[in-house]
């Protein structure tokens, strides 16, 4: 992934988030950890991975991928709240020894984790358990990528519409 790229764009995003609703001086980052945990109950919903009570299948490719970014989304921007979008990160995604619902389970515990140790460590490890998920879930780098930068334009887009 051009994480670079990614980190720039967010950064833009998250500036002009919050220049419209004028939060420049708040600390965001208890509430982008929730909207992380959120967002990453939404992509599950959406898997239907632990629905063992249900028969219906999961939802159609590009509703999991959307999902999927909204998560990219906040990693990068709680990636720039603690200044690592600045440093030389190298992401390496191995195959997840897990099923898809306790990769799930294995993501909150590490952002768990990186809420309290906010360091650059523990974040790279969410970071590449969030990829190995991107993986089982059957997505390749360059379909997060393009749906990434639908999705950050569709922010823009929001905000100009009241959102
Ligand atoms: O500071 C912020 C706040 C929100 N979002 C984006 C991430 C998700 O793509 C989307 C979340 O929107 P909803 O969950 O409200 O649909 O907003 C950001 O990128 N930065």
């Amino acid at each position: 992934m051009q994480l670079e790229k990614l980190f720039q764009m967010q950064k833009a995003l998250d500036a002009y988030i919050e220049e419209m609703h004028g939060l420049q001086d708040e600390d965001l980052f208890n509430r982008k950890i929730l909207a992380l945990l959120v967002e990453i109950g939404e992509l599950a919903n959406e898997t239907r991975c632990f629905k063992f009570w249900s028969v219906k299948p999961s939802s159609a490719k590009e509703v999991i991928l959307e999902e999927f970014v909204d998560g990219v989304h906040f990693i990068l921007s709680l990636g720039i709240e603690c200044g690592f979008d600045g440093q030389q990160i190298e992401l390496n995604v191995h195959t997840s020894s897990l099923d898809v619902t306790g990769q799930f389970l294995r993501i909150y515990e590490l952002i768990s984790i990186f809420q309290k140790a906010k360091n650059l460590m523990s974040y790279k490890e969410l970071f590449e358990a969030y990829l190995q998920l991107a993986d089982q879930l059957g997505f390749s780098q360059l379909e997060m990528e393009q749906a990434y930068f639908q999705k950050n334009e569709v922010n823009y887009q929001r905000q100009q519409n009241n959102y």
